[in-house]
């Protein structure tokens, strides 16, 4: 009996090891899901406590070398480097998917991972999407063990096996800059990225963009130059693109065999070996000496490397200095040590159309990127005063999870998850340490673009998503034992705002329930009521984002939203609006600020008749130093009893409140200080409504004195015309206000950086086609909010009066 019960534990064990589901018999037979997943295996076993203890090692070491052979990475760029080509040969060749599909190609499927329709029918990606692959190095351990009788066990044996492959989490993220926020999230929770270059383009806006939000989420990196069989393909001018305009410490580590048209192969430099890549998709490579009208160019470029590998690794420098020879294998792992710690970028090349350099890109995330256990994460103890905590990264620690992108689907709402620390299992209940709520996990699956795979548990490491479960993004699991909150992510403020409502009241209810469901999923998209006009206004990061928004409207939820006109001005909504549909122009998100200090002095008094309201407020507003990076600042500096301190948040409240709307022409005032030094209280009438009004009052009175201006937002253009177009292209940007920062020559094409006001930047894809006979193409991003002149702002002063008093 004591046997038996030995026994079962230890089946228990074994059982929960094989992900719990199926019996151990089933478990024990080769399942190629539980291969791919990389899992313990049982064969059979007849063995109590000693060997359960022997179990639970070989789980320690397990999990150790399977969080090694894990690496979680993100594919970020400019638009059109194809981020998503790419993603659909790594899936080809991890044998994800049987067949690998163009973006926009003929046979209509599409790119795996954009599964979206209006991402096939635009070939663009709109939403970062997930999928996982295995690569190479599937290993099958053998722990064989004999197991005495002794007074509660059973002899016998036990044999476990277990497998496991090197697994690559992959997000694709968008290019384009209105969807940064896709961008923003994947970078949060990933371990490494790749950045994908173009080989013609170079290092275009956006790339300056992702790069940047890489280094600020610490990113250790790998660059891949695509596209090299492009015309006017040069890797070796991108990589010195990147070394001046990305600042990165980097070195080819390829070099290619051919360029455009004649683009075979590729010479790894680090073992000095030829790659060819043959079959009908680039499948088999074909391992040769180097030819030898390159063997020279090639042992140039690996010296190359070695140099530059050697500045910031010690080790390899002091092999270097003393001329040994460097074998593959310590420039390799000097390689891994220096991209980790972020003082190297290794640069891959090929071409992912034409399927060539794709799988030593694949082995290079592996030797080069870090394992989960390699990168350093914290978290913050919500009981020490948000003391910052080191998380160990191994799932024997206590769950910390971090929600970092919602969708909400017809079965609910799926929440992805990127586990730091910890297991999770279906069925658990787990802590928002945000909102404090218990909730249970009904369903674990891991993502696959659009599809989902069940599973039962998750480790530490894993980016899983859970269904059924309400949060927000960004909001932090843990299993209770522990308070921790993962820091969150950086949101822009949306730059352009629309207004909107639906066309009948039938589909009122569809209307808001988009508008809900699309504000929940990204925090850059969001819905407001303009106070005056009482309409929904909706407000993103540029027009693209909110056409998408209004397409995905009409399609998903079947509401035909009508546009309210502002200036009866019929666009073309980027050919999305047809039927002549009038829109107003969309509005860009001004802001009022303060440029020098003010003093108030307002009593609110009514004592007639009637409870009565009394309150008085003193002191002065004065704007905030340049940079602070705070919008709005009270201080509390009353001394003694003027006014009860419990009534000064209602005070804070009045002026944050009057603050959400200066009287310039409406919008919100930012960067202002606001002191309370003073006042008066009276001891019946004054209550907290008698102390709010008397700062918003207060506000109003002083804020002339302040002498507010108008700010707008400022964009960062990148264009590019052929050259003989300049004239009128340079032309258009001056009358648009904007200023040229930037002006070079490449190849036959001009390229200009400009500052320009978003609000002059309304229908210029359509202006610049017709400048350009449709040869150019432009980028835009926010740079920051500026004060606009003088004369435009007399003109918006003018405008918001004319539309109030018409009102
Ligand atoms: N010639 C050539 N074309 C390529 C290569 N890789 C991608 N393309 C093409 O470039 C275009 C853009 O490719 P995508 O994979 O959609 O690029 P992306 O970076 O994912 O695009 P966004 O996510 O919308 O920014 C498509 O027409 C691809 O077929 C390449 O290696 N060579």
């Amino acid at each position: 009996m004591a046997a038996r019960s030995a026994r079962s534990s230890t089946t228990r064990l074994l059982y929960s090891l094989c992900g719990g589901g199926g019996s151990i018999n089933a478990a024990s037979r080769s399942s190629t899901a539980a291969l791919l997943a990389g899992s313990f295996h049982l064969r059979h076993f007849s063995a109590g406590s000693a060997a359960a203890a022997r179990l639970r090692e070989e789980k320690d070491v397990w999990w150790k070398e399977s969080l090694q052979k894990l690496r979680n990475i993100g594919i970020s760029a400019h638009i059109d480097s194809g981020k998503t080509t790419l993603t659909e040969r790594v899936l080809y060749y991890t044998g994800r998917i049987h067949e690998i599909h163009e973006v926009r190609g003929k046979d209509g499927v599409g790119a795996k991972m954009d599964s979206m329709d209006l991402e096939r029918e635009k070939g663009i990606t709109i939403q970062s999407a997930a999928t996982y692959c295995t690569w190479k190095d599937f290993q099958a351990v053998v722990v064989k063990e004999r197991v005495e009788q002794s007074s509660n066990v059973d002899a016998g044996f036990f044999t476990l096996y277990y497998h496991s492959f090197k697994k690559v989490n992959i997000i694709d993220t968008p290019g384009h800059v209105d969807f940064t926020i896709e961008v923003e999230r994947a970078l949060r929770v990933l371990d490494g990225a790749i950045l994908v270059l173009c080989s013609v383009g170079g290092v275009q806006s956006q790339s300056i963009t992702v790069d940047r939000q890489m280094r600020r989420y610490e990113v250790p990196r790998l660059a891949f130059i695509n596209k090299l069989d492009r015309m006017g393909a040069d890797p070796w001018k991108v990589l010195n693109q990147a070394r001046s305009k990305l600042r990165h410490h980097s070195a080819a580590v390829q070099m290619p065999i051919g360029l455009e048209e004649d683009f075979k192969g590729l010479v790894d430099l680090v073992n000095l070996k030829a790659y060819y890549f043959h079959g009908s998709s680039g499948e088999t490579i074909v391992a040769e000496d180097i030819p030898a009208n390159l063997e020279a160019l090639a042992l140039e470029k690996r010296r190359e490397l070695v140099e530059a590998v050697s500045e910031v690794d010690d080790k390899l420098a002091e092999a270097f200095l003393s001329d040994e020879p460097i074998s593959a294998a310590d420039l390799e792992e000097a390689i891994r040590r220096a991209t980790i710690s972020r003082k190297f970028v290794p640069v891959f090349m090929g071409s992912a159309f034409k399927n060539k350099g794709v799988q030593p890109l694949l082995d290079g995330v592996l030797s080069y990127l870090p394992c989960p256990t390699e990168v350093s994460n914290y978290a913050l103890d919500q009981t020490k005063d948000e003391e910052k905590v080191t998380l160990t990264g191994s799932p024997a620690g206590p769950l910390v999870a971090l929600a970092f992108k919602l969708e909400e689907g017809r079965f609910g709402q799926l929440t992805y998850l990127r586990i730091y620390e910890g297991v999770i299992k279906k069925g658990d209940f787990i802590i928002n340490v945000n909102t404090g709520k218990k909730v249970k996990v009904p369903r674990l699956v891991r993502m696959h673009s659009n599809e989902m795979e069940d599973i039962q548990q998750a480790h530490a490491g894993q980016i899983v998503a859970v269904f059924g479960v309400d949060c927000a993004s960004g909001d932090t699991f843990t299993d209770g034992s522990v308070k921790y909150t993962m820091t969150s992510m950086s949101v822009p403020e949306p730059v352009m705002s629309l207004a909107i409502s639906a066309d009948s009241k039938d589909s009122g209810g569809n209307f808001s329930k988009a508008l809900n469901r699309f504000q929940k999923e990204d925090p850059t998209f969001r819905v407001g009521l303009d106070p005056e006009s009482g309409q929904t206004i909706i407000s993103g990061m540029g027009e693209l984002h909110l056409d998408i928004y209004v397409e995905r409207m009409r399609r998903e939820y079947k509401v035909l939203p009508f546009f309210y006109s502002n200036l009866m001005m019929t666009l073309t909504w980027f050919g999305v609006v047809k039927v002549g549909a009038t829109v107003g122009k969309p509005r860009v998100n001004f802001r009022e600020t303060i440029t020098q200090r003010a003093e108030f002095d307002y009593l609110h008094k009514k004592q007639s008749g009637g409870q009565g309201q009394y309150g008085r407020v003193i002191g002065y507003v004065e704007p905030l130093p340049p940079g602070s990076g705070t919008k709005f600042e009270f201080e509390n500096m009353l001394v003694g009893q003027a006014i009860p301190s419990n009534f000064v948040p209602a005070i804070e409240k009045g002026f944050k409140e009057a603050a959400n709307s200066g009287s310039l022409i409406g919008h919100p005032v930012e960067n202002i200080r606001i002191c309370l030094t003073d006042g008066a209280a009276h001891a019946v009438d004054s209550s907290e409504l008698a102390f709010k009004l008397a700062a918003i009052y207060a506000f109003r009175q002083c804020y002339t004195a302040a002498k507010p201006v108008i700010l707008e937002p400022l964009m960062l253009v990148e264009l590019k015309f052929p050259t003989e177009f300049q004239g009128p292209v340079t032309g258009d940007i001056n009358k648009r206000k904007g200023m040229i920062v930037g002006n070079d020559q490449e190849a036959d094409d001009c390229v200009i950086t400009a500052h320009v006001p978003l609000n002059n930047m309304f229908g210029y894809s359509t202006a610049l086609r017709s400048m350009t006979q449709g040869k150019g193409e432009f980028t835009m991003e926010y740079l920051e909010h500026s004060q606009v002149s003088q004369d435009v702002q007399t003109q918006l002063v003018n405008t918001y009066k004319a539309t109030k008093s018409g009102d």
